[in-house]
């Protein structure tokens, strides 16, 4: 774990002294927009075209902002498009490392990625990246975004016109967002990696008072929005999904399991089970990557052998309309 400072690599932790033990995740570095024809994007610059085999992403199978990207990569078809690269689940003192030379370039190290993109870049080295092997530059490197860029971008190419951020539940949908993102998506890393007892307590009551509303909500919502799939419910899946096997234990978010919440763990199941997603979900490399990477969390690296999950039997959400 470390960070870029003036292009040179340094190994340290998160800094939480200046906020009270509160981790506070950096905002991403690059923000650049893919559009269908290279015109501006919601920033108002001009995009990056989107083209068959000129984009490249970067991922951790561990992270579930990454994981976000493979997500929509499958839902939209983009296989054949993009090509990915899975970094090694475990990150120790040279950040994400490849556990062979990545294929552009041959780099070992990630940060080698970020300098080539901007030598003198100070930040964290994060993923997911996603890769301009034209301009090779880093487009973006926030996974929000990306999400958003797949969503439409490529439609002429593929054909596949499959919204999940449609201009009718937009509003819907951010507001989920807003709940989601700090509360469960982050609050899940709030309670991991606070360093006081305060931060932790802060935010392990947000995260579940936050699951608790979910939970009420798909009583009589077959999705976040109601009867249709949207990003939202994929911004969500990615967190539930790890929850059992890793956020309880080593996070310490052990009030109550997913699968211990009737309508989550359902939804859970549904969405686990939804054409090309399951083949996105590695839990070897996600139990790997926290057990063994968080070393003043969990120092011995020991990985745990459980939990049991059943993802795969029937979900039941079928009587809710969607
Ligand atoms: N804003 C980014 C956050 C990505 C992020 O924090 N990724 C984590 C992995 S789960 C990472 O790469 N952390 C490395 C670090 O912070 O040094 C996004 O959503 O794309």
């Amino acid at each position: 774990m470390g960070k870029l400072v003036n292009g040179q690599w340094h190994d340290v932790w998160y800094d939480t002294k200046s906020s009270k033990g509160e981790f506070v995740r950096e905002d991403a570095g690059f923000r650049h927009w893919l559009t269908a024809d290279g015109g501006p994007g919601p920033d108002g610059q001009k995009g990056f075209k989107a083209e068959s085999g000129r984009y490249h992403l970067y991922v951790s199978l561990a992270c579930p902002w990454a994981h976000r990207t493979l997500i929509f990569r499958a839902l939209k078809g983009l296989e054949s498009h993009i090509d990915v690269t899975v970094v090694s689940p475990d990150m120790r003192s040279h950040g994400w490392e490849f556990d062979e030379p990545e294929p552009l370039y041959g780099f070992s190290f990630m940060h080698q990625l970020y300098t080539k993109a901007k030598p003198d870049y100070t930040g964290r080295v994060t993923v997911p990246v996603l890769w301009d092997k034209q301009t090779e530059t880093i487009v973006s490197n926030e996974s929000s975004d990306i999400i958003r860029m797949l969503n439409t971008a490529f439609d002429d190419l593929t054909g596949n016109q499959d919204d999940f951020y449609p201009l009718a539940l937009r509003g819907d949908i951010d507001e989920w967002n807003a709940l989601i993102y700090p509360n469960i998506n982050n609050g899940v890393y709030r309670c991991g990696f606070a360093t006081t007892q305060e931060a932790y307590d802060a935010a392990f009551d947000r995260l579940f008072d936050a699951l608790d509303a979910v939970e009420d909500h798909l009583n009589d919502n077959r999705y976040l929005t109601g009867d249709r799939l949207t990003e939202a419910d994929w911004r969500l899946f990615t967190t539930l999904i790890r929850f059992d096997a890793v956020y309880v234990g080593h996070f310490k978010c052990n009030r109550q399991r997913i699968a211990e919440y009737p309508n989550l763990q359902g939804y859970l199941k549904e969405l686990y089970q939804y054409p090309g997603v399951a083949e996105t979900v590695d839990f070897y490399h996600i139990k790997r990557h926290y057990y063994f990477s968080h070393d003043n969390i969990n120092p011995t690296g020991i990985v745990p052998k459980g939990p049991d999950l059943d993802l795969v039997s029937p979900h039941g959400r079928n009587a809710l309309s969607g």
